[in-house]
This record gives C-alpha cells, structure tokens and sequence, in this order.
C-alpha cells in the first residue's frame, strides 16, 4: 500500500551531523533532520545504509512525532541501561562509571575482528565497575552462528556472573530458537523484529524471551504500541542513537506502556559527542525523569551538518517521502 507521507519544507528542517565517542555499529558519525510540527520538535535518522523503502517507518515515527500528541504516561521515570560499545576493558569501566547511576549495562559482543575472550575481559570488567548487584545484558547484532552463540553465551554468562539476557545472537528466528533451546540465558530480540516483515514471528516461533522495540524503524508510538499488545513479550524500549529530541519520542512510549519490567535502552546521547539540547535526556541515578513538556532543542548551531550533508539527506527525505 502506498501511503503519502507529509514531509516538512526544505528550509524548515536542520540537518545534523555528530561524531560517536566509539565507532558502534560501525558508526563513527551520527547524521539526521530535526524539524518543527505543531505538535513539537521531531526526529528523521534513519542509518545510512537503510534505502527509501526501509526508511519509510522511520519518516512515519517523525511526522507522527511532529503532529500527535504524546500519549499519557503511566510513569514519571523510566529506568534505563548504560550501553557499553566494542571498546577496552578499562574504558568499558569508564562507560559504566560516567553513566549516570544506571544498575543495568548493556555491552556489545561479537564485534567483527574482535575474540570472544575480548568479550569475556569487556564483560567481566563492566561486572567489575557495577558492582555484584547490577544487571548485564549482552548484544550480538547477529554476528554468531549457533554453535558460537551457544559457546559464547555459557562463557560470557560466566564472565559476567550471570547475564539477564543475550539480545539477538544469530541473524534467522529459527536459530534464535535453537539458542534458546540449548542455553539457560534468556534470548531477546531487536533485528528480528525491528527488520523482519513479520514482528511476531519470533513471539511464534518461541526465539526470544524478551522483545526489544525501537520506535522508528517501527512506525511511531501508536504502531509500536499495537505490536507491543499482540506479541504477548517482555518489553525493552531502545533507540536508535538519536540526539534528545528523538530519545524524548521513545522515552513518552515507554512512559505510556503498561508493563516495563527491564530497564531500557535510551540512555545513549553519551555515546555522542554534542546533542541537539544543551541539557540532555540522560539518567541520573539511573532514571530518566519523564519531561512533562516537549523538548526544544537550543544547540542546533553546535550540530548543524555541512552543505554537502544537509543537501544529501534533503535528497534522502524527498525519495522517503516519495514511497
Ligand atoms: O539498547 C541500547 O542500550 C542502546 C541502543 C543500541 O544498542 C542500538 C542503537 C542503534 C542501533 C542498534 C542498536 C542495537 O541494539 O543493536
Ligand atoms: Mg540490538
């Protein structure tokens, strides 16, 4: 179905463009649009590797983010985790340590050209800094084959001293399954979902024991909020490495869920260098505080992309906004 998608005009919106501390995912540049509707600020970032069709959900987040209200919230703060990218032991440690009081580190395995002892060093150190009554959950971004994920998750649980689960360790849901079957850490999915032509395939398919959302690559808050009723999963909201005004987005649908038993993925604007607020949206004490009104970002000059950028994703926006 093709669907018309409103776009803002082109001197209304900001294209910015923002250095990672650490590559993560492969990302050393975060790159995205901001712009004014009349419901508030909104956020347009989807990675540069998705094409127009993959895209299109994220544009529909960021319409529905500009022109809806936020829907109410059920809680005032929202616990979260700190993310830990592919770095150093005794930097990982730094991570956990400028966090911002989070009792939950999320810490990214499997990397490409890194060893699972390096894992293992990463993850005990992070267990070092957070103390014996912390959580940590591990993500693998697809990166195992199943006999690696299932030799990989025993050791990492051990170097941990428990893990509370392993986020998306094979790239197909039945391998996910078949994880699952054979080690006694809980399975979560993210590619699975937020990727997959069916979302709740992997709820069928018993692959996964909890369900990671993201709200752009799934439409919006109220598309996220009707996957997050049928598929009948624990729930973790994460982001997509936006700057605080996309983070404002997910944190309202966290806010807004019913049940929210993990703490979630949104405290990663410390993973870049400036942000599109100068206060940003970031725990303390390992919360953050649900904002009772809309964020307006006031460092916009700080971020604003070159030439070159800006008028490569106003193309961008216009072939999304095309499907
Ligand atoms: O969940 C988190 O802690 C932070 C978000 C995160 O890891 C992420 C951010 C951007 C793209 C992919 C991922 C991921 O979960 O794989
Ligand atoms: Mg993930």
């Amino acid at each position: 179905m093709r669907v018309p998608i409103t776009r803002p005009p082109d001197d209304d919106v900001v294209v910015y463009s923002i250095p990672m501390r650490s590559k993560f995912r492969g990302i050393t540049v975060r790159e995205g649009m901001l712009w004014r509707g009349p419901a508030g600020w909104t956020e347009f970032s989807p990675f540069l590797d998705y094409d127009a069709a993959q895209s299109a959900p994220w544009l529909r987040a960021a319409v529905e983010q500009a022109t809806e209200p936020y829907p109410a919230a059920v809680r005032d703060a929202i616990a979260v985790n700190c993310t830990v990218p592919a770095i150093q032991p005794d930097r990982a440690r730094e991570v956990v340590f400028s966090s911002g009081g989070c009792r939950t580190a999320k810490v990214k395995v499997a990397e490409p050209g890194q060893s699972l002892a390096e894992d293992c060093s990463r993850v005990a150190a992070v267990r070092e800094a957070l103390g014996s009554r912390g959580a940590i959950r591990v993500d693998a971004n697809a990166n195992w084959s199943v006999e690696e994920a299932v030799e990989a998750i025993t050791a990492l649980d051990k170097a941990a001293r428990g893990l509370e689960y392993a986020e998306q360790p094979c790239a197909s849901v039945d391998d996910l399954a078949r994880v699952r079957r054979r080690v006694g850490v809980r399975i979560a999915a993210d590619e699975s979902i937020r990727r997959a032509e069916d979302p709740y395939l992997v709820a069928r398919a018993e692959a996964a024991d909890v369900a990671v959302i993201k709200l752009q690559p799934l439409g919006g808050i109220a598309a996220t909020m009707r996957i997050a009723e049928q598929i009948g999963l624990p729930l973790v909201v994460s982001s997509a490495l936006e700057t605080s005004v996309g983070i404002g987005a997910s944190i309202a649908l966290a806010a807004a869920l019913p049940d929210l038993p993990f703490a979630c993925g949104l405290n990663t604007t410390k993973l870049l260098v400036d942000d599109s607020a100068t206060e940003s949206l970031a725990a303390v004490a390992g919360y953050i505080g649900v904002p009772t009104k809309r964020l307006v970002p006031d460092n916009l000059d700080a971020i604003r992309a070159p030439a070159q950028v800006r008028q490569r994703w106003l193309t961008r926006l216009a072939e999304v906004s095309a499907q």
